[in-house]
């Protein structure tokens, strides 16, 4: 995994350009996560813990907007049941080449891992496959706000009896005052982690057309329009937060 600290935003930019998961993200990206998203490690060790007891015997685990594989090498630490095979999915080539890269060697080294299959492609696009785990983890802010509920409507439909979504995302608050303190406290939570004044409002230009953050409110009513049963916050640490939902 790259070790590379997230400078990125540091220097002035004359105009700061939309953020795109492009190759100088990727080899920042492992650090930059950590240090953005508060809870980042719990969540994805946790959601193996969680994949573990949704998964079913030979159905396949999504992994959508994949990254570097973070949570599929959290699937393969905790899953254990019979027949089970990861799909990661990403449209980022310089991720999905990265990815490719990590998994391949964890491959040489151990043996009885999950099988995986890392695809780069659009997750609008995907055919999906019955499923017992379907994992969006912070990948579902970055699809247009037209387009959330017949994705998650199209997962809904592949998940098997047992099964479930595990959708984590950064939330924005209705209550003025809730947004405006939680969002305070996101900001000192990036300069604890050495990010500076410029660095994290230079990021916040960079993300704010690209990265469309939903409430918690919006989330519910969204999974249960698309044919959840049952929502389950599971987690939440300051403007972030995790959500189990039930077909
Ligand atoms: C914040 S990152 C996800 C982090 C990752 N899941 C993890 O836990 O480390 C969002 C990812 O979603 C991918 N992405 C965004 N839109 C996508 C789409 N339409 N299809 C596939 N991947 C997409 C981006 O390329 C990026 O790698
Ligand atoms: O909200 C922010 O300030 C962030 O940096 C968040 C966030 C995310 O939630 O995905 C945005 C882009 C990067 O992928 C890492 C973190």
């Amino acid at each position: 995994m790259s070790k590379d600290p997230d400078r990125l935003f540091a220097q002035p930019l004359a105009q700061v350009p939309d953020f795109a998961f492009n190759e100088d993200v990727v080899r920042v990206f492992p650090d930059m996560i950590k240090r953005s998203v508060p809870g980042y490690p719990t969540i994805v060790e946790n959601l193996g813990v969680l994949a573990a007891q949704f998964a079913q015997p030979s159905s396949v685990l999504y992994d959508l907007g994949s990254s570097l594989g973070a949570v599929t090498q959290a699937l393969r630490r905790h899953v254990r049941t019979d027949g089970c095979r990861v799909i990661a999915v990403d449209n980022s080539a310089a991720m999905v080449e990265r990815c490719r890269e990590y998994l391949n060697g964890q491959d040489s080294m151990f043996q009885e891992l999950l099988p995986v299959e890392v695809i780069e492609g659009d997750i609008l696009a995907l055919t999906f496959q019955p499923a017992s785990v379907v994992a969006l983890n912070f990948t579902l802010q970055f699809i247009a706000p037209d387009q959330r509920t017949a994705l998650l409507s199209r997962i809904r439909q592949s998940l098997l009896p047992g099964g479930a979504l595990i959708l984590s995302e950064k939330l924005r608050f209705n209550d003025a005052e809730e947004h405006a303190l939680l969002t305070d406290l996101h900001v000192a939570f990036k300069r604890a982690n050495g990010y500076s004044e410029l660095e994290i409002a230079q990021k916040r230009s960079a993300i704010e057309n690209v990265m469309k953050p939903d409430s918690l409110e919006e989330h519910r009513e969204r999974l249960l329009a698309a044919g959840f049963s049952k929502v389950v916050p599971w987690f939440q640490c300051l403007n972030f937060a995790s959500l189990i939902a039930l077909p």
